[in-house]
C-alpha cells in the first residue's frame, strides 16, 4: 500500500487537552556529542519542543555540558558518564533521539544498546546508524516496530547494502522489514516504511532543505511527535512533510536553525483546518 495523498495524518496530531500537563504532553530525550559537536542534539531538541513534546532534555557526555548549559533555556540537560548512567537519565522518557554527532564509535553503538532497554521509542540518526556498519544485525536486533530509523541514501547503504538497487520505495519497505522498525530513507522524495508494510512518499520536498544540520532537526520533529504519543509510521509522515513545509515557507536563504522557527507557524495552520 503506497500513499502519496499526505496529510491525512492531521487528524492523529496530538493537540493538548485542557487537563494536561507538561510531563503528560511527552517526555523527549536527546543525546549529544562532545563538546566540540553540540549543535546537533541542541537542532533536534529544540525541533522536539516547538513541535509540542512538554519536557525535553540533552543527555551529554560530562564535557559538553558547560557547553550546551548556556545555549539553552527551556531545554534541560544532564550529563552521563557512560551507559549506565545514559540508561539512567533516560529512563521514564517517551521517545528518545541518538546518533547526530554522536561519533562513529563502539560507546555509541554501546549507548545504543543501553537505550533499547529503557521502553522508550527510539529515533536513530547519522552516526547512530553509520556506527552500526558491517554489524546491522546488532542494531536490529535491539529495535521494535516504534522505533524509527532517519538514513539518507549514504547511511542507508551502509546498513543494507545493495538494497537501493531494487528503487528507493521498494528498498525502504524491505529496510523497515529487516530493521523491525520504521525507515525513513531521507532524499528529495523522503520515503517512510513500517514493518507492517505501510509505505508513504513524501510529496512536498524543496531542495532548500539541503543544508546541514536539517537532518537533526527533522529527527528532533520525529522523536517529539513520537512522545506525544502519535504512531511512529505516521510520526514520521508528519515530521517529514511539516519540515518541507517549514523549508518551503522560508525558502533562499535556510538554514537549520530557522526550521523549528518555522514550525508554530506550520502547526497553526494545520490547527486551523483540524478545527474545520
Ligand atoms: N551542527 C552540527 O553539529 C551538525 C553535525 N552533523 C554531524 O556531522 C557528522 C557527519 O554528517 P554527514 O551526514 O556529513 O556524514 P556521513 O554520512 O558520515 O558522510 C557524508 C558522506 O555520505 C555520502 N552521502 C551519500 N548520500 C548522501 C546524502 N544523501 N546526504 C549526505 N551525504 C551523503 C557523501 O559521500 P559522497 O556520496 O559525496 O561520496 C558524504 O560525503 C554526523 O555526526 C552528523 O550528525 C551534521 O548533522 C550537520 C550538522
Ligand atoms: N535535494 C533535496 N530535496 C529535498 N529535500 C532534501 C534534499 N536534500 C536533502 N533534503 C532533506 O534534507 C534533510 C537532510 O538530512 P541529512 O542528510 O541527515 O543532513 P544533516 O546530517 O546535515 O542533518 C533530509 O530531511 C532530506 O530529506
Amino acid at each position: 500500500m503506497t500513499d502519496h495523498a499526505l496529510p491525512d495524518w492531521r487528524d492523529a496530531l496530538p493537540w493538548p487537552s485542557v487537563d494536561t500537563h507538561k510531563h503528560r504532553r511527552g517526555r523527549l530525550g536527546v543525546v549529544s556529542g562532545k563538546a566540540t559537536q553540540t549543535g546537533a542534539a541542541r537542532l533536534a531538541a529544540r525541533a522536539g519542543l516547538r513541535i509540542g513534546a512538554g519536557v525535553v532534555r540533552i543527555l551529554c557526555p560530562p564535557d559538553a555540558a558547560p557547553v550546551i548549559a548556556p545555549a539553552i533555556e527551556a531545554i534541560m540537560l544532564t550529563a552521563f558518564t557512560g551507559s549506565e548512567t545514559l540508561f539512567e537519565a533516560a529512563e521514564g522518557m517517551d521517545a528518545v533521539v541518538v546518533g547526530p554527532a554522536a561519533g562513529v564509535n563502539d560507546a555509541t553503538v554501546i549507548n545504543i544498546h543501553a537505550l533499547a532497554e529503557t521502553g522508550a521509542a527510539l529515533v536513530i540518526d547519522a552516526d547512530g546508524l553509520t556506527a552500526f556498519e558491517h554489524r546491522a544485525a546488532d542494531l536490529f536486533q535491539v529495535l521494535d516496530r516504534d522505533d524509527v530509523l532517519t538514513p539518507h541514501e549514504g547511511e542507508f547503504k551502509r546498513l543494507f547494502p545493495g538494497l537501493l538497487d531494487l528503487g528507493r520505495e521498494e528498498a525502504a519497505r524491505i529496510a523497515s522489514e529487516r530493521a523491525r522498525a520504521v525507515v525513513v530513507l531521507k532524499g528529495p522524495a523522503t520515503v517512510i516504511a513500517a514493518p507492517d508494510g505501510r509505505v508513504a512518499v513524501n510529496d512536498n520536498g524543496t531542495p532548500w532543505l539541503a543544508t546541514a544540520g536539517s537532518g537533526d532537526v527533522l529527527a528532533g520533529m520525529i522523536g517529539g511527535l513520537i512522545a506525544q504519543r502519535m504512531d511512529s509510521f505516521d510520526s514520521a509522515r508528519a515530521a517529514v512533510w511539516m519540515h518541507a513545509e517549514a523549508a518551503r515557507g522560508f525558502g533562499p536563504g535556510l538554514i537549520a536553525e530557522d526550521l523549528p522557527e518555522r514550525l508554530p507557524g506550520v502547526l497553526a495552520a494545520l490547527y486551523a483546518q483540524a478545527a474545520t
